[in-house]
């Protein structure tokens, strides 16, 4: 019976006293201990599961925290934070006032950076190593541990090309599972592949770049991942270690699964099969509300594609990529390209469905304004994750879309409060009708009707309507944080309008509001700096009046993980806080 030697394992130096034939049984308990609680407590699990060995390997030759090593992305550092003096508290990772479930500086000594969104790390890692030698502290390693999707992304391409014309003590692993979420795709993934299968007859990319390119090596034989990462300690300058790993490795289901087993929820630890899904009728998640409808639609609109940057389960643009497979692509994680692919579409008449979440859209920014809406073409953003998402927590949050969008001129900003809006909305934006970029933002997780899928109407862009009958305090909520709003005001003699869009704004209902309600609250799943509830104070300061106006909204503040009932609550969203508000206008 093997000694449990991950008892005796709580920091890298630790790690570094035991010989290097503990080391495999080491790697079996960290892949255990990691199955053990996210069966239960749910988060990412397939990329850790594949860098058991490497992190192991990493904290075993180099000297961190001195020497820095990043994880891009950072779902898959879960062993990094394990060995680095979080086994104890490891049980909180993702959970309210827990560890987060990405690498992050303020947690950690050993989260030498924070990530979260994809690709970062080879940008930072050299901004550590050029800073190393202009400070002239040249025995300092800078490693950035990048997986095969997030190596195909702009930023990274940037960050190599950078690193390429420098003598940066840099090192470059790719972790080349041959998945990101989904399946990898592009020219880089065949490069990949022609190259772990010795059939590539150009150049080495890499070394192209002026790196010193070794591997592609076996990710999971530690001995030889050890030998080679003392090797590269020795060599100068930017280096680049290819690893061949399995995601999932170690979990049967898990590498047979792999897209299912990235973020599996919880599963039986022993036998490693997904609980059972409940049979209760539910209503449907909103990214398959968009997924089914965007299907209806394309069946008889031909002008119809869809884009996702890398997230096609997640977005559910699968169900149009499998049956429309010419119509809906898959750029990789590439949101930038993403834009203005919709973009250069739009320009021929297509109506392009550009799916990608709140927070990766971010990445877009200039795309949006300089490719989209300054050349006023109709595309449809469809950011899925909009507003709180849980446990993925500050990094993920669609918080900030309201305000980074609002303030675009030629943008049409929507959101619908239920998966019938949603639907009407998809179906409106695709009539051929629209001459502006349109955005419909909509949340992570499940609706609440059952009965979804009825005929389609037509939505009147920029118009409101009236939800509930009250008397000198009119609430204005926006997109689903109408169903907070409704149960916070109910029994109480308040009016309710859902103004469907941010912008524009509905201004003839918006004056009759000011001209009937001393008090107006409005409240968003968003931002209160320049979110919705900034857009009714410009409204009411434009036009002089002088009604009380209160905003309900996401603080100004990065919001940690959690649930997302625990999160609303937290930021003042929820409806006890929303209730306590309106009471506190009616007394
Ligand atoms: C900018 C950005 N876009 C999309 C995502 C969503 N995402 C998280 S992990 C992942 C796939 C990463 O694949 P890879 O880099 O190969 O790492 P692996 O999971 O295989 O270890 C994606 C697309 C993200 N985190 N950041
Ligand atoms: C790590 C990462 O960025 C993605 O896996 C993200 O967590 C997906 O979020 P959803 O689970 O909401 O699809
Ligand atoms: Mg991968």
């Amino acid at each position: 019976m093997t000694s449990n030697i991950l008892d005796t394992i709580n920091s890298p130096s630790d790690l570094r006293k035991l010989n290097l034939k503990q080391l495999p049984d080491l790697a079996k308990q960290l892949r255990q201990f990691i199955i053990d609680i996210v069966a239960t407590k749910e988060g990412h699990l397939g990329a850790s599961l594949g860098v058991v060995e490497l992190t192991i390997a990493l904290h075993y030759v180099f000297n961190t925290p001195n020497d820095l090593l990043i994880w891009d992305v950072g779902h898959q550092a879960y062993v990094h934070k394990l060995l680095t003096n979080r086994k104890s508290n490891f049980h909180s990772n993702r959970q309210l006032n827990g560890i987060s479930g990405f690498p992050k500086r303020a947690e950690s000594e050993y989260d030498t950076f924070g990530t979260g969104h994809s690709s970062t790390s080879i940008s930072a890692a050299l901004g550590m190593a050029l800073a190393s030698q202009i400070k002239g502290d040249f025995n300092k390693h800078h490693i950035a541990v990048i997986g095969d999707a997030s190596i195909a992304s702009g930023m990274a391409f940037e960050g190599l090309n950078h690193a390429g014309v420098t003598t940066a003590n840099l090192l470059v692993i790719l972790n080349d599972n041959a998945i990101g979420i989904d399946p990898s795709v592009g020219a880089l993934k065949q490069y990949l592949t022609n190259v772990k299968k010795g059939t590539e007859k150009q150049d080495n990319i890499f070394e192209a770049l002026n790196f010193n390119y070794s591997g592609p090596i076996d990710g999971h034989d530690i001995f030889k991942v050890i030998a080679e990462l003392e090797r590269l300690k020795t060599v100068k300058g930017p280096k680049f270690l290819h690893i061949i790993t399995t995601k999932g490795k170690g979990l049967k289901q898990a590498e047979e699964n792999q897209v299912v087993y990235h973020a599996p929820g919880k599963f039986d630890a022993v036998t490693g099969d997904l609980l059972p899904k409940s049979t209760k009728l539910q209503a449907p998640k909103y990214q398959d509300v968009f997924g089914c409808t965007l299907v209806e639609l394309a069946r008889k609109n031909e002008k119809i594609v869809g884009i996702t940057p890398a997230m096609p389960t997640g977005s559910s643009l699968k169900f149009m990529m499998d049956e429309f497979p010419e119509r809906a692509f898959d750029v990789g994680i590439a949101e930038q390209h993403a834009v203005t692919l919709a973009a250069g579409m739009a320009t021929q008449g297509m109506i392009p469905f550009c799916n990608i979440y709140s927070t990766f859209l971010q990445r877009a920014y200039d795309q949006i304004i300089h490719d989209v809406a300054l050349q006023n073409l109709p595309v449809i953003f469809c950011l899925d994750r909009a507003g709180l998402v849980g446990q993925d927590g500050a990094t993920h949050h669609g918080v900030f879309d309201i305000a980074y969008l609002r303030c675009i001129p030629n943008m049409i900003i929507s959101a619908p409060r239920n998966e019938i809006e949603l639907r009407n909305m998809l179906y409106t934006a695709q009539l051929g009708k629209l001459k502006n970029p349109l955005a419909i933002r909509y949340p992570r997780g499940r609706g609440e009707i059952i009965n979804w899928q009825i005929p389609f109407k037509e939505v009147s862009i920029g118009k409101g309507e009236q939800l509930k009958q009250g008397e000198k305090i009119a609430i204005l909520s926006i997109g689903t944080m109408a169903k907070n709003v409704s149960e916070a005001i109910a029994g109480l003699e308040v009016s309710h309008f859902d103004m469907h869009f941010i912008k524009p704004l509905d201004e003839t209902l918006l004056h009759s509001i000011f001209q009937t309600y001393e008090t107006i609250i409005t409240a968003e799943n968003g931002t209160i700096i320049g979110g919705f509830g900034s857009a009714i104070a410009e409204f009411k300061v434009q036009h002089n009046y002088n009604n009380i106006l209160k905003i309900i909204g996401i603080p100004d503040t990065f919001v940690e993980q959690g649930t997302i009932e625990e999160l609303e609550e937290l930021t003042g969203i929820g409806v006890t806080q929303i209730k306590e508000v309106v009471q506190s206008y009616l007394n």
